[in-house]
């Protein structure tokens, strides 16, 4: 892991955001440091995604700094604020079910506007990170599995290079059932020493797979990660440092160690 430099990738201080005249996110601080990942964690509707559309600007801050490599970008648009180094994938992921994995890359260069060696060595990277989407270069989005879509919407978020990539749930649309199954089997993963019966579980694998890309983006690229989880498994598994958040403000963090089932009961579960 890279040592964090002094200044934060981004640093959030006293955000408070609005929704239709209701205070949404009520004055809090985060940050997140080079090479790290940061798990934002809560309830439904405590104001996790408002939080993501606060920094990407997809909603107008009323209050508070967000700062990005310590720019002020919080009165930027949302074109700006990518252009300067976010990276963002939006719950849902967003990927095009009816263009092929590699239409849904070149959109993505375009819409950037990356072009020739650039975009070759973009599009290389993506293929290194995540070789399965280059054995399904000529599949429709829409018939990829949930993880391997996921895996695309990431790749498609990091052609621009970013500084900063945001996460929203990236373990939705993985079964749910599967992914209760894995409970405590997923902290214990190690992917480079899978064994047999996790390869045999494809929810599992997929889980794997997109923790093992995040590990290596935060290894390899010194990348800023934020990712916004309520799969209490998957952060434990791959976040340095977790912030829980309750009614549109952040009531525990630190250490992912100190994520215990103490502060899960008490900050996390329904
Ligand atoms: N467009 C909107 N109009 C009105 N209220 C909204 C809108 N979007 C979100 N909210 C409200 O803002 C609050 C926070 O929502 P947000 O989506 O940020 O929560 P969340 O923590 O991401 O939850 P979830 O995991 O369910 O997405 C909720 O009470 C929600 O009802």
């Amino acid at each position: 892991m890279v040592a964090p430099s002094s200044t934060p990738v981004l640093s959030i201080t006293a955000l408070e955001t609005d929704i239709g005249g209701s205070r949404i996110l009520r004055g809090f601080d985060l940050k997140v440091d080079a090479g790290e990942v940061v798990a934002l964690m809560g309830r439904n509707g405590v104001g996790k995604t408002t939080t993501l559309r606060s920094i990407t600007g997809g909603l107008p801050v009323r209050a508070g700094n967000i700062t990005l490599a310590g720019q002020p970008i919080h009165r930027l648009s949302a074109d700006a604020r990518a252009r300067l180094g976010i990276g963002y994938v939006p719950q849902g992921r967003d990927i095009f079910p009816l263009l092929t994995v590699e239409e849904n890359l070149r959109v993505g260069l375009v819409v950037h506007g990356i072009k020739g060696k650039a975009a070759a060595s973009a599009l290389g990277r993506v293929y290194d990170l995540f070789p399965v989407l280059k054995e399904m270069l000529s599949r429709k989005g829409g018939v990829l599995s949930g993880g391997q879509q996921q895996q695309l919407a990431i790749g498609r978020a990091l052609l621009t290079n970013p500084k900063l990539l945001i996460l929203d749930e990236p373990t939705e649309g993985i079964q749910p059932s599967i992914i209760d199954q894995i409970g405590d089997t997923l902290k214990k993963l190690k992917v480079s020493t899978r064994t047999e019966e996790e390869q045999t579980s494809e929810g599992r694998k997929e889980a794997a797979e997109i923790m093992e890309a995040v590990r290596k983006l935060r290894e390899e690229h010194a990348l800023a990660i934020l990712l916004v989880e309520q799969y209490v498994d998957f952060c434990r598994e791959v976040a340095d440092r977790f912030y829980a958040m309750d009614r549109g403000t952040i009531t525990a963090s630190g250490a992912i160690a100190a994520l215990t089932d103490e502060v899960v009961a008490t900050h996390l579960q329904v």
